[in-house]
């Protein structure tokens, strides 16, 4: 069997660099801003034990991230970008047990109304959710740690995102308390410059065509996994009770 002729209108070249970010910008529309779950947030449509439910189930987002980081600097044989990505471990732990992205979770968890003990014992965790993180942390631990770190850049898609939610959740959810939202006040003094350099260091290391189409399907897999989370959270909500 032969191998198949190459179509000579395939460009094999890399592209370059400002195409290679335009690609990864487009998927822009495939980011769960829009979601129907996350229009619901940001109106204000959201009954308490939804928020507290939405709040249960991003738990187990955040605290699956710094496993899906290690993994990323398992896989990486270069030592100033292990040194750079460590930051991410370092954020969502924090340098001790009583700080870090993750408690500041925790934080919103308990202004919405959760006992600390339901969020970390999973007992809301949907099998959905659970499913989808998974793959997110099982594709860091099998892909190129180019494609782990492109899956990663939906965040340069979350600033915006993230200013809105806080603006519209101090609105609409006035009973949770301002200790709720500092998991957001705190993400979004780190996220643009984040966003920024994992930019740089995609394009960087994604040399040829074939990493950079890898790197753009990694960041539409990431697309897929955020959705998919909502999904299943918007699923169980019309399954709650009013
Ligand atoms: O609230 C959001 O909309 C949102 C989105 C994302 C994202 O786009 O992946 C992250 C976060 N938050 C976040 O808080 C966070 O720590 C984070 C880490 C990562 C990642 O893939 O490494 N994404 C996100």
């Amino acid at each position: 069997m032969g191998s198949a002729p190459t179509d000579p209108d395939t460009p094999t070249g890399p592209m370059p660099a400002a195409d290679f970010v335009a690609a990864l910008r487009d998927l822009s529309d495939r980011y769960w801003d829009r979601h129907p779950f996350h229009l619901r947030l940001h109106e204000g449509r959201l009954t308490k034990p939804e928020l507290q439910l939405w709040a249960a189930n991003r738990w187990y987002y955040q605290r699956c991230l710094p496993q899906k980081d290690a993994a990323i600097i398992a896989n990486c044989p270069l030592p100033e970008v292990r040194r750079h990505w460590l930051d991410r471990i370092v954020y969502h732990d924090g340098r001790d047990a009583g700080d870090g992205g993750a408690r500041n979770w925790l934080r919103l968890a308990e202004a919405v109304g959760l006992d600390r003990a339901e969020v970390l014992d999973e007992r809301h965790v949907l099998p959905g959710v659970r499913f989808a993180v998974d793959a997110y942390v099982n594709f860091a631990r099998a892909r190129s740690w180019q494609e782990g770190v492109a899956s990663g850049l939906t965040e340069m898609f979350s600033p915006g995102l993230m200013r809105r939610r806080l603006a519209d959740m101090r609105e609409h959810y006035p009973w949770i308390g301002e200790e709720g939202f500092a998991y957001f006040t705190s993400r979004l003094a780190v996220v643009a410059g984040e966003g920024r350099s994992t930019v740089d260091i995609v394009v960087q290391h994604c040399g040829t065509r074939e990493q950079q189409e890898a790197a753009v399907a990694a960041l539409a897999f990431k697309c897929d996994v955020l959705r998919a989370i909502l999904d299943s959270i918007d699923y169980a909500c019309h399954q709650i009770a009013p």
